[in-house]
């Protein structure tokens, strides 16, 4: 049976507002309460399938479907520092299972798709998938759109377009290239520009939107610089509430409620209106008279929305995801697998989406450690002046000025936990020394550290299972006897972490609780002189080794070892076909927590 949603543009203003952003005209009013009328009319003249009601009685006819974990950008407030663990390749959906997921939900009444990830511009076939989408239009699905990060769209664009994709939401969160790096930590900003101005020109696109998630003390100063784009660009520019998320640091400080913004926004535009918002959008509308386009404010941690939730959502590696903040997860992949009917799938969904909560907890209760980053869900002060205070570059070339320091990176101190350039290791006599902690507090401590190998493509595609072109090749066939590039290296790194201490002279032994090291194949685009594809990617292993123990010094060195040694085992694994072309480098502590220093997060 094919359950049908209504359809009609919604241009009801939510009720349940922040007062601040409520007030509307009683012609908006009534407007909004024939349209209601409306849909309830044309709802109950088509069924919509139980499967997709909860029991608020909220139905589900938008479906955000993650096409990847992966991403070409590592935006601070997203994923941890230390990345994530990606699933393996065979446990992503394929392409015809996301058709035949998307088939189901659509015929059960979804009637809006938005393809997310990870960045779902680096899922390959794309195009193709979007295709497919689009022949469900018969079927009642009314809009394809997708959220990117913009890195990569601007060359593509089209073509997505011509294959159906009506609604972009670009990710952009400052305007300046400077502090894009440190939010996303890679180069790019200009890219991202390109891609704006596609989108904005393209005439098959039905919106565009640009999200902004908000920082204090970060980009919070650009919001003007932001709402003048609306002047002559017709965009919708939506500042969006910090969210909390797994290893995303989130603290409620660094958060700045919409109303605040509003605030802002309202001071030096004082003619600010309210303007209509569609039904069940995360975002509330406003409108500067004579700008051509708006902008809005999400603000799911302040104000949420969740009484007109009308989401679900199906990861990169098929579970059904009923609310953004529920780590509950069922998975569609498993069954489908398994050979399950399309009625005891629709079934599954059903007692997925009966168990979705009314709404997700309170702020402080949101339960961060047990959801999943946001990546594999799919889902400040005046502008940072260079006079206040000059910009020091790190030693990865990015700029931080003074304010953000505080927020976002704390300096190594000396084991005296002051801060002193003292070499540690060096007596008072110049000759080479231990340091003595005889007096120093036994401490549970951890250490994060990461590091990248520059590979060329084929011998990424030999080490990941694509390398069918290369089947027959000798040299290929002899890097391969050496064995499982990932798994001898993931051991060679915790050998050699548990080593140390024989092989730095001046460390410290230590009772090693637990050593995980994993390691990550990656194509991006990047600025760096390791060889790149036609299509300017660049191929990598990072490797990233996390060390605990309880003593009375710390564990970065370990890591450090752990991540090198990894490294040095898939250059001596893939040397034979990939030897003179190979890099190592970015080899650095990422985090640090315990001792008398304190923590320590690198960006
Ligand atoms: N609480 C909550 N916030 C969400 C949800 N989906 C998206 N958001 C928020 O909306 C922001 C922008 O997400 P987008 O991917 O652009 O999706 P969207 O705003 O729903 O897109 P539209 O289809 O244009 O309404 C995210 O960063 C989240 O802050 C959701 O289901 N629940
Ligand atoms: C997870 S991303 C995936 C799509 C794509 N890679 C992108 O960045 O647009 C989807 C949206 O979530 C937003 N987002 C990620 N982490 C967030 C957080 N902690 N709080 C609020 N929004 C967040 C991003 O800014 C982006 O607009
Ligand atoms: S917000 Fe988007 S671009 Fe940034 S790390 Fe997350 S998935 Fe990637
Ligand atoms: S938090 Fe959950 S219930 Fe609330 S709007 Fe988001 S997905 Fe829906």
């Amino acid at each position: 049976m094919n359950y049908q949603r209504a359809r009609c543009i919604r241009l009801i203003p939510h009720s349940n507002r922040h007062v601040s952003l409520r007030y509307h005209s009683q012609r908006t009013i009534k407007t909004a309460e024939k349209a209601k009328a409306q849909i309830a009319h044309i709802d109950a003249q088509r069924p919509f399938s139980p499967a997709l009601v909860d029991s608020f009685q909220r139905k589900h006819d938008y479906l955000r479907i993650s096409l990847t974990e992966r991403c070409n950008l590592r935006c601070f407030y997203c994923m941890p520092s230390e990345g994530v663990e990606l699933s393996p390749a065979g446990h992503i959906l394929t392409d015809d299972e996301v058709i035949r997921l998307a088939t189901l939900f659509v015929s059960s009444g979804v009637t809006k798709i938005r393809l997310t990830g990870g960045e779902p511009t680096v899922r390959r076939g794309l195009e193709s998938i979007i295709r497919r989408l689009n022949e469900l239009r018969p079927l009642g699905l009314e809009s394809i759109g997708m959220t990117t990060n913009g890195l990569a769209l601007h060359r593509r664009l089209n073509s997505y377009v011509e294959n159906g994709l009506t609604h972009l939401n670009l990710s952009l969160d400052t305007l300046d290239p400077f502090k894009f790096e440190i939010m996303t930590r890679r180069p790019g900003h200009d890219a991202v520009l390109r891609s704006l101005d596609a989108a904005l020109s393209s005439p098959g696109l039905r919106s565009v939107k640009l999200n902004v998630v908000v920082i204090k003390g970060l980009n919070d100063s650009e919001v003007l610089d932001f709402v003048k784009l609306t002047a002559n660009k017709n965009i919708s520019v939506r500042f969006i509430e910090f969210m909390p998320f797994t290893g995303n640091k989130w603290d409620k400080a660094k958060m700045i409620p919409s109303s605040q913004l509003l605030d802002q926004i309202s001071r030096r535009y004082p003619s600010i209106i309210r303007a209509p918002d569609e039904l069940n959008d995360t975002a509330r509308s406003w409108k500067i008279p004579g700008h051509v386009g708006s902008i809005g404010f999400i603000s799911s941690m302040s104000d949420h929305f969740c009484s007109s939730c009308n989401r679900l959502r199906l990861t990169a590696d098929g579970q059904i995801k009923v609310c953004l903040f529920d780590a509950k997860e069922v998975s569609l992949r498993d069954e489908m697998r398994r050979g399950v009917s399309d009625a005891n799938l629709r079934d599954l969904i059903g007692r997925a989406v009966q168990g979705k909560q009314e709404k997700h907890a309170g702020m402080e209760d949101i339960n961060v450690t047990t959801n999943r980053p946001m990546i594999l869900i799919g889902d400040t002060q005046p502008r940072m002046s260079r006079m206040r205070s000059l910009p020091r570059l790190t030693t990865r070339g990015f700029l931080l000025d003074d304010q953000m320091l505080p927020h976002i990176h704390r300096r190594w101190s000396s084991s005296s936990g002051q801060s002193d350039p003292r070499l540690t290791h060096i007596g008072s006599d110049g000759r080479p020394c231990m340091v003595d902690v005889g007096s120093k507090d036994i401490t549970k401590r951890s250490a994060t550290a990461s590091g990248r190998i520059y590979i060329p493509k084929s011998a990424y595609d030999l080490i990941t299972g694509s390398d069918d072109a290369y089947g027959a090749d000798e040299a290929f066939q002899k890097a391969r006897s050496k064995g499982d590039v990932f798994t001898v290296a993931q051991l060679a790194a915790i050998m050699g972490c548990k080593r140390t201490p024989d092989l730095i002279p001046l460390c410290h032994p230590l009772q090693i609780f637990n050593v995980s090291v994993t390691l990550t194949p990656e194509h991006d685009m990047r600025q760096v002189s390791s060889p790149s594809d036609q299509n300017g990617l660049v191929y990598s292993i990072k490797c990233t080794g996390m060390v605990t123990c309880e003593g009375k010094t710390g564990v970065e060195m370990e890591a450090l070892t752990a991540v090198s040694v990894g490294l040095l085992t898939v250059w001596d694994m893939l040397k034979a076909v990939a030897g003179k072309e190979m890099t190592i480098g970015e080899v650095m502590v990422t985090h640090k927590t315990g001792g008398k220093s304190g923590d320590f997060t690198r960006l």
